[in-house]
């Protein structure tokens, strides 16, 4: 049946034209059954007066059908304008948190959610401090079914997520990973993380880095210090024994510069660009010459391997380029007796915890954010960055992890028990790891295998994810670059590919 434009409205329900025209029918119709002149013995009138008053009785149904729909619209209507007028309320009160507030004893079941009257009620909790808001709705009513539904929609619950760190309130980054707005749960775009560094003022002081003892590091140096000099015109910084050997090398290097070891805290702040002419320990070594903040490091590969020193073009001063962070552990001693931590010393790969000289077992425990975990009883200890997955950590069993994934690998070393596999820990935790008083012998930690520290008995070393990563730029993107290394350099899933004239299966 089509609908009038024009429309009158009576009480909650409206009622059109065509409406109007239902009702003079019937009482037309009604006024003709009703005529005296209808004899009792005129069969064909007597059939057609109930013919007639079959079409008033199905008239009247189609009309209170269509007023019925049109009333239980309208207080749907009305009931949507409540709601949101409710949840506007609550919006403005600030989001505040509330907590579920179901009746006692009462399931929030689909029976139970509609009021006695159909009416949708926002119930809200009146905690202050919860993490959570619901809505709750009632109803025992006839039209549990249609209001079923609507429910879905209108009665979505409500909540609020909170962030915790270590113990504590923390949304600082929440936008950063996770949304929950309009009670969507999303987290945040992860198609690309390819960071690409564009210089707004040329870079102006480059420090070279080198391996040392090896002849044709010290002739590429010698070239590429010059070459900064006369065609960049650049302030170039080395080491100081790279220094002394330039000055062997000709007076005519006395332009470039170099640091006293109380100046190295502030090296960051002097220079714009690091290149490393060597392998990948000349990185390491870089790396570790800066406790803080890190100049994007571009490594020329003259070295045996190259995870890092995939770089080989430089560009680079003109930029752009693309950068790559790794990111480091910072670690801090603790010694039984002494009040304040050696440290902080920070690790591009990873800090190794073993049993030194000693042909003992070595004896460790482990805590995660202060609660204990395990014991290690072996040869000892990888803590490692996913940078470092493909170096001791690899060899000791560990598995290789894109350098993207932020993590920290937990891996034994020849443990001596047939169930502990290595594992991987998320970024953000703290690992300790104590050297037990009662423990026979001492442990050794190295820092990238270098700068050795004996733990005595009670002693422990404590590692988290530092904030300052090293920003290592790289030929491609990543992905690529950590394929091609593992594939070429480590000869990852190498295998002739089977012949295809075999028994078939
Ligand atoms: N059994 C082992 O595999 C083992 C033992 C001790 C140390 N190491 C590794 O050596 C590193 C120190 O390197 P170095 O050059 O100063 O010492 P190094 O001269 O002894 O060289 C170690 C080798 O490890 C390679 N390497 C370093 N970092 C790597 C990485 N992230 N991915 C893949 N290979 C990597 C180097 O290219 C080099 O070939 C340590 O951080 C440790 O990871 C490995
Ligand atoms: N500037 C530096 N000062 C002191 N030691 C350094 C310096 N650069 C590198 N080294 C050390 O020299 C050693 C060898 O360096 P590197 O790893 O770069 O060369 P490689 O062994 O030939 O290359 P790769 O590591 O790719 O096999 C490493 O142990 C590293 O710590």
């Amino acid at each position: 049946m089509a609908a009038s434009s024009s429309t009158s409205t009576t009480g909650n329900a409206e009622v059109s034209q065509t409406d109007n025209g239902l009702i003079d029918s019937e009482k037309t119709i009604r006024e003709i059954i009703q005529q005296p002149l209808l004899l009792e013995n005129d069969d064909p009138l007597i059939e057609f007066s109930e013919a007639l008053e079959t079409v008033v009785k199905t008239l009247r149904r189609v009309t209170e059908a269509k007023a019925s729909a049109q009333a239980e619209a309208a207080e749907w209507k009305r009931k949507y304008e409540l709601e949101r007028a409710r949840n506007l309320q609550l919006e403005q009160k600030g989001g505040r948190c509330s907590e579920l507030n179901v009746e006692k004893g009462r399931e929030p079941t689909e029976q139970t959610m509609f009021s006695d009257e159909n009416r949708m009620q926002c119930e809200l909790g009146g905690g202050e401090e919860g993490i959570c808001s619901h809505l709750v709705l009632k109803n025992d009513g006839p039209d549990i079914e249609s209001y079923a539904a609507q429910n879905k929609v209108m009665g979505k619950a409500s909540f609020k997520l909170s962030w915790y760190c270590k113990g504590e309130k923390s949304d600082s980054h929440k936008h950063d990973i996770v949304s929950f707005e309009k009670g969507n749960i999303t987290t945040a775009e992860r198609s690309s993380k390819q960071i690409c560094l564009t210089w707004e003022s040329p870079p102006q002081t480059v420090l070279v880095a080198t391996k040392p003892n090896s002849a044709p590091v010290r002739k590429a140096c010698l070239e590429m210090v010059r070459w900064l000099k006369e065609h960049k015109n650049l302030n170039v910084f080395v080491e100081p024994r790279i220094k002394a050997e330039l000055l062997e090398e000709s007076s005519y290097y006395s332009f470039v510069q170099t640091w006293r070891d109380e100046d190295m805290p502030l090296l960051h702040t002097k220079v714009d660009l690091v290149l490393t002419l060597g392998g990948d320990g000349t990185v390491l070594w870089t790396a570790s010459m800066f406790k803080g903040p890190v100049p994007p490091i571009v490594p020329f590969s003259l070295g045996s391997l190259g995870f890092m020193t995939t770089f080989n073009l430089s560009s680079v001063l003109v930029g752009p380029v693309n950068i790559m962070l790794r990111h480091r552990l910072q670690c801090h001693i603790i010694r039984r007796d002494a009040a304040k931590s050696e440290g902080p010393i920070l690790v591009l790969n990873e800090v190794t915890i073993d049993r030194g000289v000693s042909p003992f077992l070595t004896y460790l425990k482990c805590y995660w954010d202060g609660t204990f975990v395990t014991d290690v009883q072996g040869d000892g200890l990888i803590l490692s960055t996913t940078s470092g997955s493909t170096a001791y950590s690899v060899a000791a069993g560990g598995s290789m992890v894109h350098p993207q994934v932020p993590g920290i690998l937990f891996t034994p070393i020849c443990p001596h028990s047939l169930s502990f596999r290595p594992l991987m820990l998320p970024e953000n935790v703290s690992v300790r790891v104590v050297v037990p008083v009662g423990s026979r012998s001492s442990a050794w930690v190295s820092f990238d295998g270098k700068g050795r520290k004996e733990l005595a008995p009670g002693d422990a070393i404590v590692c988290s994810m530092s904030r300052c990563p090293v920003p290592i730029a790289s030929q491609s993107d990543p992905t690529s670059d950590f394929l091609r290394s593992i594939k070429s350099l480590l000869k990852w899933n190498l295998r002739e590919t089977q012949l295809s004239d075999g028994p078939r299966h």
